[in-house]
């Protein structure tokens, strides 16, 4: 396949080693130093494109691909507030795009389990319960996408949890959660790839469903198997559609 890599970041170039190993072609790579190369033109070069960007930049680069009529992987996070316009715009005008907070396998298990786990803690409501999430001090958003995934997945299966709030460790902020509220703590740590945990607290014990990034390794190859399933199909999917975790 040839691909566009638009962000040639940190993430990008992990992604540029996996696709090249796995036989496909780099026909495009975009940063913020070269963005006047981002152009139909040069998409439509490419069987699909791969977005690993900014927040900011996420959505223009998705509508330019739309436009172009390329497929677009995207794994940026922190745009999340346009899914449904995005959504909306592959439905009306046959455009495709997967997207997910997380591309590694190991996550999408954790996903799946998380919610599992969330079904059964409503029987204990001894427990409280709280995410907490350390990444990189270069990291823009916060929570995590990967966060807030956990977050839904829990607030759809834990009766005592209607919303989700985020707290940024170091931000100085006063903070109180109420009982309905679940909280995502957000630590900014040098160097780490991604750690999310699940903590249900009792007076008595605790239990921790953890999920520790050796590397950013997981995600670049789960990016480039996303672009090879996405390239024969038209419409919006998410990573979920990937996967048979039925048991
Ligand atoms: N879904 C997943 O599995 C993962 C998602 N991410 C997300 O991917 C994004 C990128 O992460 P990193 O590579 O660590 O960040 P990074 O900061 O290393 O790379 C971002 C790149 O985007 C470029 N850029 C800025 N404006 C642009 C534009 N308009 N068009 C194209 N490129 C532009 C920057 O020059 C930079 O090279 C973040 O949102 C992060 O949260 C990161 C790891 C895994
Ligand atoms: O910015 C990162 O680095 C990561 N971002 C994604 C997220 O926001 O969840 C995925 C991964 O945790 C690394």
């Amino acid at each position: 396949m040839r691909i566009a890599i638009l962000g040639y970041g940190k993430m990008g170039r992990i992604i540029e080693q996996f696709a090249t190993e796995r036989g496909h072609e780099i026909v495009l790579k975009v940063n913020v130093d070269n963005t006047e190369d981002l152009t139909i033109a040069n998409l439509k070069k490419a069987d699909v494109a791969i977005d690993f960007s900014t927040p900011d930049s996420a959505l223009s680069n998705i509508e330019l691909c739309f436009d172009a009529g390329v497929p677009v992987v995207v794994g940026t996070t922190g745009w999340y507030g346009h899914l449904q316009t995005v959504k909306n715009r592959c439905v009306e005008g046959n455009n495709t795009l997967l997207y997910a907070s997380n591309f590694s396998i190991g996550v999408n298990v954790f996903f799946f389990v998380n919610k599992v786990l969330a079904k059964i803690m409503n029987r204990y409501p001894q427990y409280e319960v709280q995410v907490e999430e350390i990444h990189h001090t270069q990291k823009l958003d916060s929570p995590s996408g990967t966060a807030m995934t956990i977050a839904e997945g829990i607030l759809s299966e834990l009766d005592r949890k209607d919303e989700w709030v985020n707290e940024l460790i170091g931000s100085g902020e006063e903070f109180v959660v109420k009982p309905d509220q679940l909280l995502i703590e957000s630590h900014r740590i040098e160097d780490v790839p991604g750690t999310h945990t699940v903590i249900y607290s009792s007076e008595v014990d605790d239990i921790e469903f953890k999920h520790k990034a050796h590397s950013r390794a997981g995600f670049a190859l789960g990016a480039v198997l996303a672009a090879e399933w996405l390239e024969d199909k038209t419409g919006f999917y998410n990573i979920t559609d990937m996967f048979d975790f039925s048991v």
